[in-house]
């Protein structure tokens, strides 16, 4: 396969999406304490070559800057000349982007992406039932059941990595990393933004249903 070179206009299309989706998820408090990232995949792709353009290491994600995303390749590595260092969560993008070929990839640390992930960690997913929003992974059944896979949460980046690729479902478009936050992709940004909201909303939703359970049956 030839690729083609990714344009001027490619780059500035995919730092808009980046730059949009940013301050929404700033807007809603899902960037604590500079924490998430956030990726978009630019140009033609194979599994063994592709490019994206990432948010930047260790920035405030709710401030505008002209240096708030770089563009990288299928190896987490800078490809233009910059002194911006890619997120250090990188090769986790890399690897999702690999076994899925999506073309977006979110990432957020919420307090209730944490509390399921606690919580359901002995099962290593976490369940839902029946949820109205199951659909917003083009789940259409009745009544759907799913599992959404939890991983562990090492300090070294590398060794989540084959655990993330361990438990991919090619049914669920997001995994659970252990009491850290939810990694949410989809074919462009309009989807994965779908996707992350979507899960955003589920683990609400079973961590109140838990609580409801627990309150029950206490009394
Ligand atoms: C500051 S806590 C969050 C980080 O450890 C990490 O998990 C994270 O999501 C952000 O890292 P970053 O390198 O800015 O992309
Ligand atoms: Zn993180």
């Amino acid at each position: 396969m030839s690729f083609q070179p990714i344009t001027t206009e490619d780059k500035a299309r995919a730092f808009d999406e980046l730059r949009e989706i940013k301050s929404l998820f700033a807007s809603r408090g899902w960037f604590a304490g500079t924490s998430g990232n956030l990726s978009v995949r630019v140009g033609d792709y194979a599994p063994e070559q592709f490019h994206f353009a990432v948010t930047a290491s260790g920035k405030d994600k709710s401030k505008e800057t002209p240096e708030d995303f770089l563009f990288v390749d299928q190896t987490g590595k800078p490809v233009e000349a910059t002194g911006l260092k890619p997120s250090a969560e990188t090769l986790i993008h890399c690897e999702i982007y690999r076994q899925t070929g999506c073309g977006a990839i979110f990432h957020v640390h919420t307090v209730f992406n944490n509390l399921v992930s606690e919580r359901f960690w002995e099962r290593r997913s976490v369940p839902v039932d029946g949820v109205e929003l199951i659909k917003a992974f083009n789940i259409w059944e009745e009544e759907a059941h799913i599992d959404i896979p939890i991983v562990s949460n090492y300090a070294e980046i590398p060794r989540i990595v084959p655990e993330v690729i361990e438990r991919l479902d090619s049914r669920i478009p997001g995994i659970l990393l252990r009491k850290h936050g939810i990694y949410a992709w989809g074919a462009n940004a309009f989807e994965a933004k779908r996707h992350i909201e979507a899960f955003e909303f589920l683990f609400e939703y079973v961590y109140r249903w838990e609580l409801l359970n627990a309150g029950v049956a206490g009394k």
